[in-house]
């Protein structure tokens, strides 16, 4: 279902990326969010963006989304340049985004109608992902009737159900309870084993971050560029539930909080 992206082609480039804002509130003066961002994701690789408010981590998933233009330097999806709204990329932000009057399987089938897949093919591929994370008997509830994680996991799938080669995620688990959080992410990682998009995660939670991803970007403070990268080596397949146990997860964890602090201090100041 995935478009191939041959070894040499990155799923997702950031070349010398700069973004600046001109921002009414400030008299007209443009505010930096990204300085110099270069980084690279591969095929089937989860990657994390993490670092202090602010500093441009959800402008990074914009720009690959083609919500916003780079102000300078190249932002690519498979190789290419992209220009203009980038419908390639599935993206989920905080808001589960369901449609209040589609039932759950209406929503989940909602892209894969878009796309003008058949009837029969939307209803078992839905059906497989509604499965997947446990919401069977649910299908014809409306989004008012499910509780807010079941609306999470809904919204995740009628992105996921579409088979992007790369997913764009902001905060999805934002305002979940902590129980529900690390319930979802052993069902992220289920359904990213399914089809192992390339992910772009945005997260404050270093737990979540090292639980999920292959490798971690820590960015600097206003104006955002990646200050370090990190190789999560903790074996898959992960149990989020048990993370803090893994072999080097507290090295891991102290390492990017020092990072982090950092970059807080100095925006801080
Ligand atoms: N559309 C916009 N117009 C003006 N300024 C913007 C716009 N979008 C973002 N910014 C500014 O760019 C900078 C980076 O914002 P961004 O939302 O990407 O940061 P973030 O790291 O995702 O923050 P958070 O962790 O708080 O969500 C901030 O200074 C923000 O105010």
């Amino acid at each position: 279902m995935h478009q191939t992206t041959d070894a040499t082609t990155s799923a997702v480039g950031f070349d010398h990326v700069f973004k600046a804002f001109v921002s009414q509130g400030r008299r007209g003066e443009p505010v930096l969010a990204l300085q110099d961002v270069a980084f690279e994701a591969r095929a089937g690789e989860f990657v994390s963006l993490v670092g202090p408010s602010g500093c441009g981590k959800s402008t990074c998933l914009n720009l690959l989304a083609g919500l916003d233009t780079p102000s300078d330097g190249t932002v690519s999806h498979r190789g290419s340049p992209v220009r203009g709204v980038n419908t390639a990329v599935g993206y989920i932000t905080q808001d589960d985004n369901l449609l209040p009057w589609r039932s759950l399987r209406g929503n989940v089938e909602l892209s894969l109608e878009f796309r003008g897949v058949p009837r029969r093919e939307r209803r078992e591929r839905a059906q497989e992902l509604i499965d997947l994370v446990g919401l069977g008997g649910f299908e014809e509830h409306y989004p008012h009737e499910l509780s807010g994680g079941m609306r999470k996991r809904g919204g995740i799938i009628r992105t996921l159900v579409y088979d992007s080669d790369v997913v764009l995620m902001d905060e999805p688990f934002g305002p979940l309870d902590a129980q529900t959080r690390v319930i979802l992410q052993a069902e992220l990682l289920k359904l990213w084993h399914r089809a192992r998009p390339t992910v772009l995660f945005v997260t404050h939670d270093l737990v979540e971050a090292i639980a999920l991803s292959d490798r971690i970007l820590v960015f600097t403070a206003n104006p955002g560029r990646v200050k370090r990268e990190y190789t999560v080596d903790i074996p898959r397949p992960r149990d989020p539930f048990h993370i803090h146990d893994a072999p080097g997860f507290a090295e891991l964890y102290d390492a990017l909080w020092d990072d982090i602090r950092a970059e807080i201090g100095q925006a801080a100041r």
